[in-house]
């Protein structure tokens, strides 16, 4: 048996957990493991969730997030950072101060609401995202209902997403990746820095199990990066990673189930 002498890139999530591994902390480790990379977890919330919806949320203390974010930053050390459901303004703002320090380039998920429509972060904090969490951000991920909360701008076409990309670049993250998978037709995201615009485009499936697409994608960009790949090529490769696992998601409880991350071990066709 060979020994593995090559240490695989360390990429950490600073997320909340969902109890049916189908979104947050769940999917981000396990799109990690797809990809390669040692996936590592600073928790900010515990949800008790599954296929029907959230039923019940308790977030962490702030000294709980500091201290599991220093445990792995000190010893391990990570090569990209990923944020999802951050609950809070307090945890918005010890997160934002933790990462301003971090050289590693930082994926933001502005995760607002779940599928069901269940909130994942008080109102009160989407200000502090806007001004602390967005400005330290190398790739921010908000899908269309972020984008409204966050900008006011309601996106029914790709112009409008070009509309939404200048107001999410306007708060300082270097790239936005507007995702139009909540618009009807092709699933299509956009990526700009303010001057090249990638579309991505993707057939829609028609498969209603899609929890968690958004925290995968987001962490499949993290891994990217981590294996020195840039944005672009990141963004691109998490997209096809992301339309494969959609299309593979599965059936689980009574209501919408999870993409399958392990789908490029699974799949014969
Ligand atoms: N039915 C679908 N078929 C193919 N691609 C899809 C579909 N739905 C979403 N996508 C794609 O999945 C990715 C995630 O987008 P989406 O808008 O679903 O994220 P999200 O709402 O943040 O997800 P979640 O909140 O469940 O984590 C995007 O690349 C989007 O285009
Ligand atoms: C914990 C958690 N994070 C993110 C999402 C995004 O949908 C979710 N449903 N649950």
């Amino acid at each position: 048996m060979p020994i593995r002498t090559a240490v695989p890139p360390r990429v950490l999530t600073v997320a909340g957990s969902d109890s049916g591994g189908g979104a947050g902390i769940q999917a981000d480790l396990k799109t990690m493991l797809a990809h390669g990379v040692h996936g590592m977890s600073v928790i900010t919330a515990v949800t008790a969730q599954n296929s029907l919806g959230v039923q019940g949320a308790w977030e962490l203390p702030v000294d709980a997030v500091r201290a599991q974010y220093r445990s792995v930053v000190d010893d391990i050390g990570v090569q990209a950072v990923k944020t999802g459901m951050l609950a809070s303004a307090a945890l918005v703002e010890t997160v934002a101060e933790l990462l301003a320090g971090t050289g590693a380039p930082v994926v933001v998920d502005p995760v607002g609401v779940s599928k069901h429509g269940d909130a994942l972060l008080a109102a009160e904090a989407l200000d502090s995202v806007r001004t602390k969490l967005l400005p330290v951000a190398t790739v921010a991920t908000p899908n269309l209902d972020e984008v409204a909360q966050l900008t006011g701008v309601t996106v029914t076409d790709e112009d409008g997403m070009r509309r939404a990309a200048e107001e999410i670049l306007a708060f300082g993250p270097r790239w936005a990746l507007i995702k139009g998978g909540h618009l009807p037709g092709d699933a299509v995201d956009l990526l700009t820095d303010g001057s090249a615009e990638h579309w991505l485009r993707a057939p829609r499936y028609d498969n209603r199990h899609t929890h968690g697409t958004g925290c995968t994608l987001a962490s499949a960009i993290a891994s990217g990066l981590a294996l020195g790949q840039d944005v672009p090529t990141a963004v691109e490769s998490a997209k096809t990673y992301v339309t494969g696992a959609i299309r593979a998601g599965f059936a689980l409880g009574g209501g919408i189930g999870p993409v399958d991350h392990g789908w490029r071990t699974r799949r014969t066709d």
